[in-house]
């Protein structure tokens, strides 16, 4: 069975075409910089690489262009569309309806259009998702793999906010967490590279991407994660302030006049790094080679952002009473030796951390890179949200199920 896997982030696009029975890729591909200059398509169909070079302003736009490079003569891996036979999708925000991965009908489309003011970055971006490829593909089965599934696992103690239970009856204001799929994948991939049962290992999975969070896993279970009510909540990121003092809304609502949509947007789109450089830069890229070169202004962004990702690490080693592992995924995760080097050299060596120079050059492989003799392993594991979003997509279909809970495979 060929499935496509479609994955809207943020700030990009990732797909996959994989044969389900043998998980090979028959094609792949990355959209990014959407909505910001300089977006760029690098397509892989098996060993052969393309690049697309032209700016995409949503991910509408980012889809057709995919959609045409995936039928095209040349770059094409179908002679004809209908040979796909189902589409998995990644859905960010699935509140506490979906513990599940799901067959998407009307139903279920609705449900996820009701969590966009919770996930404005995302669902919406979800839903063009749905809609395109549905658009393309009427008649396959499409499946929806959630975001916020893995960390419905979390205790009471996690999830709840000290704020009047009644709002968590009436609206579900809780903590749902996010990048669950990635920190699910790159959990069970630092077990098998430990050779160790994953039930076994406390492990913190840190998803570094324009969307950025951390998750404590225990025992095979997200017991905690960075990210709230909303992937606003956490750690700074591209555009997204992260944690801040919650009394900053109603102080910008009154001293600005803004709506609280507009502070929603402001804190989701205009803030984080984008913010810190005063709306020069989001993608860590750019931000990097400034800062290493003490550029002040990026070098005082990537210090915050630095010193987020620390305290996070810090704070789920205490939360599960030990880790075993930490692993480095997503964008920057995976491909920067700068951020990884400093967050653990300045600290993380209380925890008995040592990182190895010469592995830590590695990028996008997956590799530990702490020393033999730390205290804790740290991996680069890169992710593969969409290898996951093909098997729960492949259970779904073959067994004409209309949902797969996670717990129960
Ligand atoms: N070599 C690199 N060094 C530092 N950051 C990188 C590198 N490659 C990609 N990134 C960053 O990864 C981020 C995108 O992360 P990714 O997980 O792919 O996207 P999304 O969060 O949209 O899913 C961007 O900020 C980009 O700059
Ligand atoms: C939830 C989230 O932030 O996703 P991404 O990192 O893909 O933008
Ligand atoms: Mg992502």
């Amino acid at each position: 069975m060929k499935i496509l896997v479609i994955n809207c982030g943020s700030s990009s696009i990732k797909y996959q075409l994989l044969d389900a029975a043998s998980e090979n890729v028959l094609a792949k591909g990355l959209l990014e910089r959407i909505g910001i200059s300089g977006s760029k398509l690098s397509h892989r169909k098996g060993e052969k690489k393309y690049e697309f070079e032209k700016d995409i302003a949503d991910h509408t736009e980012g889809l057709e262009l995919i959609i045409e490079v995936l039928q095209s003569e040349e770059t094409g891996v179908v002679k004809n569309i209908n040979e796909i036979e189902a589409v998995g999708h990644r859905v960010v925000h699935g509140g506490e309806r979906f513990a599940s991965s799901v067959l998407i009908d009307d139903e279920v489309v609705s449900e996820i259009e009701a969590n966009n003011f919770l996930a404005p970055l995302h669902n919406p971006a979800n839903i063009e998702g749905i809609v395109a490829a549905k658009k393309i593909l009427p008649s396959v089965p499409h499946i929806g793999v959630f975001d916020t599934a893995f960390h419905q696992s979390m205790p009471e103690s996690s999830y709840l906010y000290a704020i009047p239970y009644d709002l968590y009856r009436k609206y579900k204001i809780r903590k749902y967490g996010f990048h669950g799929t990635s920190h699910r994948y790159v959990a069970e991939r630092a077990a098998v590279m430990m050779e160790r049962p994953l039930k076994e290992l406390k492990i913190i999975t840190a998803h570094i991407g324009n969307g950025a969070s951390v998750a404590a896993v225990k025992n095979g279970r997200s017991v905690d994660t960075s990210m709230g009510f909303t992937p606003l909540e956490g750690l700074v990121m591209g555009t997204r302030s992260g944690d801040i003092d919650p009394a900053i809304v109603p102080f910008l609502q009154e001293q600005e006049g803004l709506s609280a949509g507009e502070v929603n947007d402001l804190l989701n789109k205009e803030s984080g790094m984008y913010g810190l450089t005063e709306g020069r830069f989001s993608d860590m890229r750019d931000i990097e080679e400034r800062a290493m070169k003490n550029e002040p202004t990026c070098k005082r962004a990537h210090d915050i952002y630095e010193y987020r990702l620390a305290k996070y690490i810090g704070a789920y080693a205490a939360a599960m009473n030990g880790v075993d592992a930490i692993v480095f995924t997503a964008g920057v995760g995976e491909n920067s030796p700068y951020l990884r080097a400093n967050v653990i050299d300045k600290y993380l060596g209380y925890l008995g951390i040592s990182i190895d120079v010469e592995k830590n050059k590695i990028r996008g492989k997956e590799t530990m890179i702490s020393t033999t003799d730390s205290k804790v392993k740290v991996f680069v594991i890169p992710t593969n949200e969409e290898l996951v979003i093909s098997r729960d997509t492949s259970r779904i279909v073959k067994n004409g199920l209309k949902e797969l809970k996670l717990w129960e495979e």
